[in-house]
């Protein structure tokens, strides 16, 4: 099932209504509708951001760069919001939904068994000798452990701990998938796992978390 049509769903009873609606200390976040041009300027900035660590430009490029880059935070910071209301991470039909701090990866499953996700590591996640950086990959399965928590309707909750195997280097530029799901469920605490694999099916990482539920306030 698509991401948007799931989101906001019944789900596993496993939480209970009332629990699900107890997020903790956290605003109530709802997915963001927004125009084609809020991807056009997401995918651009991706690029800005793969251009800002692979380029060596000359020192009067810099400067013309650095002049249009300060012209574009003038015009976008009138409109600075709190939190939950920008748009980023909350637009669910874009890659990361559209956060640039998010990889940006396309969830192609997303219900109560599991969720899955395919995409790139770019250059700008470069760590070393053309490998994704290590730290690029438990972000990507803590997002990951975030919403198979949400499908398989948990309430919202914190990442105690995050275990990873990097079990092959994890390449840029190559289509990848990763897929998880909830392993068992124990009061406040859900047990996830997931595994990252390159096209071919090789075990590239895995890893298992947990992700403790939050008392109500609590932040
Ligand atoms: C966005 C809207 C659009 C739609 C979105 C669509 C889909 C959804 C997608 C995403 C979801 C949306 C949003 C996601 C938003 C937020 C997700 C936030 C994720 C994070 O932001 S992640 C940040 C990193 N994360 C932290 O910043 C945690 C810091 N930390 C703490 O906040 C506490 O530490 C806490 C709360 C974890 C526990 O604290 P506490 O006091 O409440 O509970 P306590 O310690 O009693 O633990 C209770 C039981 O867990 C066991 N336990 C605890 N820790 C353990 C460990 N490490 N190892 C083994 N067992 C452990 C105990 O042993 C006990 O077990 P038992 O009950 O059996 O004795």
């Amino acid at each position: 099932m698509r991401f948007e049509e799931r989101y906001g769903e019944a789900v596993t009873d496993s939480a209970g209504k009332d629990d699900y609606e107890h997020h903790g200390g956290f605003p109530r976040y709802t997915p963001a509708e927004v125009g084609p041009e809020y991807g056009r300027l997401v995918d651009a900035l991706r690029t800005l951001q793969d251009l800002a660590v692979s380029t060596a430009p000359t020192p009067e490029v810099i400067e013309d760069a650095a002049e249009r880059v300060e012209a574009l935070i003038d015009l976008l910071k009138p409109f600075a919001v709190p939190e939950g209301e920008q748009p980023a991470g909350r637009v669910l039909s874009l890659p990361g939904r559209g956060s640039l701090l998010m990889l940006p990866w396309t969830v192609e499953k997303f219900d109560a068994e599991g969720v899955r996700s395919r995409g790139m590591f770019r250059r700008y996640h470069l760590g070393g000798n053309g490998a994704a950086h290590g730290g690029t990959l438990p972000l990507l399965f803590d997002d990951l452990f975030g919403m198979i928590q949400h499908a398989y309707g948990r309430p919202i909750s914190r990442t105690a701990y995050l275990h990873i195997n990097y079990r092959k280097i994890t390449p840029l530029d190559t289509e990848l998938v990763v897929e998880g799901s909830v392993d068992k469920v124990e009061g406040r605490k859900t047990f996830i796992s997931a595994v990252l694999k390159d096209r071919e099916g090789t075990v590239l990482a895995d890893c298992e978390a947990l992700m403790v539920q939050l008392l109500k306030g609590q932040p």
